[in-house]
């Protein structure tokens, strides 16, 4: 069974060319938004979509180009279209998520005092695989990003990899391939500089030949143009397209 993938924004957090990283991955009958963050809404508007269109959300990590579009998110679903949202999100974030991101906008006393208040919260444990929709099952893989902070992967139907935020892992790569069954990698690049807090170019370019060629690049910043056709076997996703995974 195939899955359609459609990019909000393929951008790194401070992009300005591009929107935030967030995905909507769709299995026909089931659409997931994958991460929301500060651009979310805009960006879901520019493709003639709503909230409403949605069925659920996933958070990878508590990281304003991932996160900063809930509060609209919520209010949207309460006050326009009167359904909580489904939030699918690791159980290490769910009390970081409302207490330090999502409290101060949200609460209103009587109506709106916890996370379930707003949402319809569905917790996820790293490693066990969840089945969201008739064809999506999905699993968090916790992932290196910022040094104290949770952060998630996510490996969809025993064959898709996706980075979210995170430092190179060479050996995840390979064990996914090797051992699970991985044919395609939706990975974040940080086209230069040294990788502190995301995967480099250069590392990713260490990578062999036949793993590059499932990968397909996002997360990237305003100067990606630059960078087309020196990325090896690998491929810029691009916002908006829609591709068949
Ligand atoms: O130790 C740090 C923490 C953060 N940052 C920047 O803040 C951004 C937050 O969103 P992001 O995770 O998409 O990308 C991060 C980086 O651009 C950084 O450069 N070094
Ligand atoms: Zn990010
Ligand atoms: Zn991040």
């Amino acid at each position: 069974m195939s899955l359609q993938l459609q990019m909000l924004g393929t951008g790194s957090a401070f992009a300005k060319k591009y929107f935030n990283n967030n995905a909507l991955l769709g299995d026909g009958s089931f659409t997931l938004l994958i991460d929301c963050g500060i651009t979310a809404p805009l960006a879901l508007h520019q493709l003639g979509k709503t909230f409403n269109d949605l069925d659920a959300v996933l958070i990878t990590h508590i990281h304003g180009d991932h996160v900063g579009g809930l509060e609209e998110l919520a209010f949207k679903m309460k006050y326009a279209y009167r359904r909580k949202m489904k939030l699918f999100i690791a159980e290490a974030l769910r009390d970081v998520l409302w207490e330090h991101t999502l409290k101060g906008g949200l609460s209103q006393p009587g109506e709106i005092t916890c996370l379930e208040d707003a949402f319809d919260v569905h917790t996820l444990q790293p490693g066990v695989p969840c089945r969201l929709s008739e064809q999506i099952e999905l699993e968090l893989i916790p992932n290196r990003h910022i040094p104290g902070k949770d952060s998630f992967s996510l490996y969809i139907n025993g064959r898709i990899f996706y980075s979210a935020d995170m430092t190179f892992d060479p050996g995840l790569l390979d064990k996914l391939v090797r051992e699970r069954g991985c044919d395609t990698i939706l990975h974040e690049v940080q086209l230069e500089g040294p990788g502190e807090v995301h995967t480099t170019l250069s590392e990713l370019l260490s990578l062999p030949e036949p793993v590059q060629r499932m990968i397909r690049l996002m997360h990237y910043a305003d100067n990606k143009d630059g960078f087309v056709g020196k990325t090896g076997e690998m491929t810029f996703l691009e916002q908006g397209h829609l591709y068949t995974l």
